[in-house]
């Protein structure tokens, strides 16, 4: 009887005691991420309970194969749609509650957008100078100050020298840079860029995927950026998978020091969600023909997991 008083107690104070929120200290956090789709009688769940957490100044791709919920996931954390269910927060502010004025303002200063078409990202009457202009004069910056801002802009995606050109008359490396110049114009937290090198070739990708790395390093911008180019989530510290809507794994990068040489490990990790899930490669099932439900074996150190031998029998 005792016992069961302690352990209730145990439990009461815990619950008590306040909570330290999922990813609290994280620029980007996805808890438990929903969207779905409805049109016309039939429901697509785009995102179903995505979990993500983005540090302040990371540099992040995401990868999954078309329809995994990429673009829906850029959606959401741009602002410009809104989860189903489950929270998105992006420097502090939920996106799920955030009021019209309050959804405008973090649209013009916290976040920058660069999407993958380069005609979309540019006003092609408009020279580079007058396109990163465009942002600033929204956001009520002076013309003095926004002239200077522009001039710093393109100095640090390397395309001082295009400002009096139009889009038409900039090659798609040049074009999609003084695109990020216009994402970073109000020197956003975040810049996120769905597929920004997709229609590029590879040299001009890398020189995309380099103007993005200077904007991180540079002006100190948390970059999310979504690709389906296995060289540019190759080249960055961490990349996350979604499968399914649901984050699967991710592969982290790092530079190591071994006699006296740097060589670049990767490790992947397949990603734990906060109800105790973990999403097995594909790979992994097919090779052993794990399917339905499996056996699990806690070792001192690790988990095993088998095939069930007794197949169907659910006896
Ligand atoms: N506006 C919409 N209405 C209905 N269904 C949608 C809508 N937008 C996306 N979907 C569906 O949601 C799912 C996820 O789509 P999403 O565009 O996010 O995937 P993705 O990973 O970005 O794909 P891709 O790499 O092809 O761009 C897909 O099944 C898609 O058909």
């Amino acid at each position: 009887m005792s016992t069961a008083v302690t352990a209730l107690e145990e439990m009461e104070r815990r619950a008590a005691r306040p909570g330290e929120a999922y990813g609290a200290d994280a620029h980007v956090v996805c808890d438990g991420l929903v969207r779905i789709y409805r049109t016309e009688g039939v429901e697509v769940l785009a995102l179903q309970g995505l979990d993500l957490l983005v540090r302040r100044g990371e540099v992040v791709a995401v990868v999954g194969a078309s329809g995994s919920g990429k673009s829906t996931l850029l959606g959401i954390l741009s602002g410009l749609d809104r989860p189903t269910a489950g929270s998105a927060r992006v420097g502090g502010q939920d996106l799920g509650t955030m009021t019209r004025a309050q959804r405008l303002r973090f649209r013009r200063h916290v976040v920058g957008f660069v999407w993958q078409q380069t005609s979309r990202n540019l006003l092609p009457y408009l020279t580079a100078a007058e396109n990163v202009a465009v942002p600033l004069a929204a956001a009520g910056v002076r013309r003095r100050a926004r002239e200077r801002r522009v001039a710093e802009s393109l100095e640090v995606l390397g395309v001082g020298d295009c400002r009096d050109r139009r889009p038409g008359e900039l090659s798609g490396g040049q074009q999609q840079r003084v695109a990020i110049a216009v994402a970073c114009a109000n020197r956003p937290e975040v810049l996120l860029a769905d597929e920004p090198t997709g229609e590029l070739d590879e040299a001009t990708s890398a020189e995309v995927l380099g103007a993005l790395r200077g904007v991180n390093r540079e002006l100190g911008t948390t970059v999310l950026v979504v690709t389906h180019d296995e060289a540019v989530a190759g080249q960055v510290e961490r990349t996350v998978a979604i499968r399914d809507g649901r984050t699967a794994s991710e592969v982290v990068r790092r530079v190591e020091r071994r006699d006296g040489q740097e060589r670049l490990v990767a490790t992947e990790y397949a990603v734990l969600d906060r109800a105790g899930r973990l999403q097995l490669p594909r790979e992994f099932t097919e090779a052993l023909g794990l399917r339905e439900r499996v056996r699990l074996e806690l070792g001192p150190d690790h988990i095993v997991v088998r095939p069930d031998e007794r197949g169907g029998d659910r006896g």
